[in-house]
């Protein structure tokens, strides 16, 4: 079980403060998705929480201890991190990179918790064969597969739907949210806002790299958000206990 506590994160990028200063305070248990539009900050905020890039102000502390200073093998038991770019440099067999995400295994209880968590995700039949010869979407679960195998208290996923199909989405997500159900504390970032809407115990709305707000969904998807952070009009429902985001575009800015 962990908490992720963020104070007065800030990055600055290329001269540019991307992300500023952004305080949250992440709980064990529960599914937060960061939202926002193109350059809002996501990514950022993601690596900023993983410790893969430098801070330049603030602080984040995973249960009260600062990241920063954790030896890089200790932060990477307690954090899996999924980033957006799904590139695998070799071309290894599928089982063997999913097994990856869990190296204090002997290898052989690794390739099987690997296994299984390709079968979970549909991969069984091609567990054995080399990543390279994957479809773009197969490829993507062997990568979730790599972070779920992870014995982690915290993951961190970049974009983890990028490449699924529709149903693949709405089962990743599931497994997601029976992480968070177990205790682990699971952020992600996503572009599609009914998704988050469904899923998200907590939305984190970034916006030129400020957090504008964190709170449930039914706050942070009201018209006044989604009109200025998005440019959407829109309204969230509840339809027989599933909350389901209307959205109509706006004329452009
Ligand atoms: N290495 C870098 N050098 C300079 N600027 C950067 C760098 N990486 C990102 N940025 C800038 O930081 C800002 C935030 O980028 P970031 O990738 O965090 O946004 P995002 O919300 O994840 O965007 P997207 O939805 O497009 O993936 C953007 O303006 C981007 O151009």
């Amino acid at each position: 079980m962990a908490t992720l506590d963020l104070s007065d994160v800030s990055v600055i990028l290329g001269g540019e403060t991307v992300v500023q200063s952004v305080s949250a305070h992440l709980e064990a248990g529960k599914l937060y998705v960061v939202v926002g539009p193109n350059g809002a900050g996501k990514t950022t905020l993601l690596k900023a929480m993983a410790s893969l890039l430098r801070l330049d102000g603030g602080k984040v502390t995973l249960n009260g201890e600062d990241v920063v200073a954790m030896p890089p093998m200790r932060r990477a038991a307690h954090m899996a991190y999924l980033p957006q770019e799904r590139s695998i440099a070799w071309d290894l067999p599928s089982v063997d990179v999913a097994a990856l995400g869990c190296p204090h295994l002997t290898p052989e209880l690794a390739r099987q918790k690997a296994f299984s968590e390709l079968q979970a995700l549909g991969l069984q039949e091609v567990s054995d064969r080399g990543v390279f010869g994957l479809s773009g979407g197969q490829r993507a679960r062997v990568l979730l597969a790599r972070v779920l195998v992870s014995s982690a208290d915290i993951y961190l996923l970049d974009e983890p739907l990028i490449a699924l199909d529709p149903a693949w989405q709405r089962h990743v997500l599931i497994r997601l949210r029976e992480r968070a159900d177990e205790g682990k504390t699971v952020v992600l970032s996503l572009h599609d806002l009914h998704l988050a809407a469904q899923f998200a115990d907590e939305i984190l709305l970034m916006h030129r790299g400020q957090l504008v707000r964190k709170a449930g969904p039914e706050i942070v998807f009201s018209a006044k958000y989604l009109s200025e952070v998005f440019n959407l009009k829109g309204e969230l429902n509840d339809v027989a206990g599933q909350r389901i985001l209307r959205l109509e575009s706006m004329p452009l800015l």
